[in-house]
């Protein structure tokens, strides 16, 4: 096996990073820079140096033994100033050491789930972690990195092998010697999971929001102020706005954190007769976004004015409130914005109340197939098919499930997950 030497920190300036080796030679690697290994887990400053004796930095090395570190493999760590000059040199350094190659995306977390210390829903979490940009997101990440997506499947596979269980004794046992009731044995667990798997698919919706964000339009007339309150919502100038009737063309988009759930905010071209063909153009994409947003603000230009193509659950809000003097939000005094907040935050809190542990379509296409194989299972259990055609519908809702945390099927999809990581982790 390689070892491998990768920058684990941000790239670019920085107090400290952190580059770090893993692999059989990874404490030579530690011996031939700091001139000796620290002890296991416990930090020393070292004078780190390159093969010709001349001085990259001094900075803290750190050692993991094999079997008790991330990757599972031995570690070192070297903790230096965090210059892109200092990481070069060592990272050379690193290199130049007999055995040693850069690492590849995601090669670390690939060597640590190769060696069974993290499952597939474990190093994907792990990815959406370091992505994260909200409190939720950071939260949702967390909670599948410690498992709890890990622990939902086992409890699945634990019904379905006890189904299966029954199922294969009555293929190998005479009818006397097995229990009264056969049939109920087999389904009762089938339909705890049935139920639960439901539940996890039912919260698709909200966590897949959760982990990519929700697209909040603002729509309205021309003129009504959407741009200006787009920038009052994001704290900066992100749209032009004027006085013109049909200022903005195209669709605009911020990245924000509301509650600290991520949000698009979108702001679109006002709704008029439009004047010309450009401006036809921009109303319909707008119409065509806001149309396929999570939630639309629908903008009131005056007092009397009437929303148009908006959802039950759509906000619409008077602009401009300091010159009606009614109540609504004013993006000139600030007025309402904080209450507008609030609302919106107040919707989208409500859409993630019933959420899934699982996150992502590759979790739900194989939930998916399991549903269908429990489901394929009980009406084979109700028609009286055979036992052995009922234990074969089990077995592919294990094999799907399987398939989530990695068990199966694991090379199609290794490429395509750790690609999405960064050189380093
Ligand atoms: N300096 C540094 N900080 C870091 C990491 C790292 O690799 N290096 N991490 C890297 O992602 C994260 C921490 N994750 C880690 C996960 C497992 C082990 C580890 O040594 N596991 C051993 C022993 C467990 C124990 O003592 O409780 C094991 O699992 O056997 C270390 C770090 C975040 N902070
Ligand atoms: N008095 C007052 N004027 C506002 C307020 N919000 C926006 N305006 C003004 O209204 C005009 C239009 O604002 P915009 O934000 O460009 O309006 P818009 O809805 O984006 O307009 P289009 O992009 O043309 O559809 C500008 O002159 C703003 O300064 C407000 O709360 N109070
Ligand atoms: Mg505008």
């Amino acid at each position: 096996m390689d070892t491998i030497v990768a920058l684990a920190s941000a790239q670019g300036r920085a107090g400290v990073a952190i580059v770090r080796v893993s692999g059989p030679c990874a404490w030579a690697v530690c011996e031939a820079l700091a001139g000796f290994v620290p002890p296991v887990r416990e930090a020393r400053l070292a004078r780190l140096r390159d093969a010709s004796g001349g001085l990259i930095d001094s900075g803290l090395v750190l050692c993991f033994a094999e079997g008790a570190s991330f990757t599972g493999e031995k570690i070192c760590e070297f903790q230096v100033h965090g210059s892109i000059a200092v990481v070069g040199a060592l990272l050379r350094a690193c290199l130049a050491c007999e055995g040693v190659r850069a690492a590849e995306a995601g090669e670390f977390t690939r060597r640590a789930f190769l060696g069974g210390r993290m499952d597939l829903t474990e190093v994907e979490a792990l990815a959406d972690l370091i992505d994260a940009e909200t409190e939720v997101q950071r939260r949702q990440a967390l909670t599948v990195m410690e498992g709890s997506a890990a622990r939902v499947i086992e409890g699945w596979r634990e019904d379905l092998l006890q189904s299966l269980a029954m199922l294969e004794a009555a293929l190998d046992f005479a009818d006397e010697e097995l229990p009264p009731d056969l049939t109920g044995h087999v389904m009762a667990p089938l339909l705890r999971v049935r139920d639960s798997l439901g539940a996890q698919i039912a919260g698709r919706k909200a966590s897949e929001a959760v982990r990519s964000g929700f697209d909040v339009a603002i729509v309205g007339p021309v003129n009504a102020g959407k741009s200006s309150l787009l920038n009052a919502l994001a704290g900066r100038e992100a749209a032009i706005t004027s006085s013109r009737a049909g200022t903005t063309r195209d669709v605009i988009e911020v990245r924000m954190e509301i509650a600290g759930l991520a949000v698009t905010l979108i702001d679109t071209a006002g709704l008029r007769e439009a004047e010309d063909e450009i401006e036809r153009l921009g109303i319909e994409r707008g119409r065509a976004r806001a149309a396929a947003a999570d939630l639309r603000v629908y903008l009131l230009g005056a007092p009397g004015e009437v929303a148009e193509g908006v959802e039950p659950e759509d906000i619409v809000v008077l602009s401009k409130a300091d010159l009606w003097g009614q109540p609504g939000i004013s993006a000139a005094t600030g007025e309402g914005i904080g209450a507008l907040i609030g609302r919106i935050a107040g919707v989208l809190q409500q859409r993630i109340a019933h959420s899934s542990v699982f996150n992502r379509e590759r979790h739900f296409d194989k939930l998916a197939r399991a549903a269908e194989g429990v489901d394929a299972a009980l009406a084979g259990l109700s028609g009286g098919v055979g036992w052995d055609l009922v234990g074969e519908d089990v077995k592919a809702a294990i094999r799907a499930l399987d398939g989530i945390i990695g068990r199966v099927d694991v090379e199609d999809v290794l490429g395509r997950i750790f690609s999405s990581f960064c050189i380093g982790k």
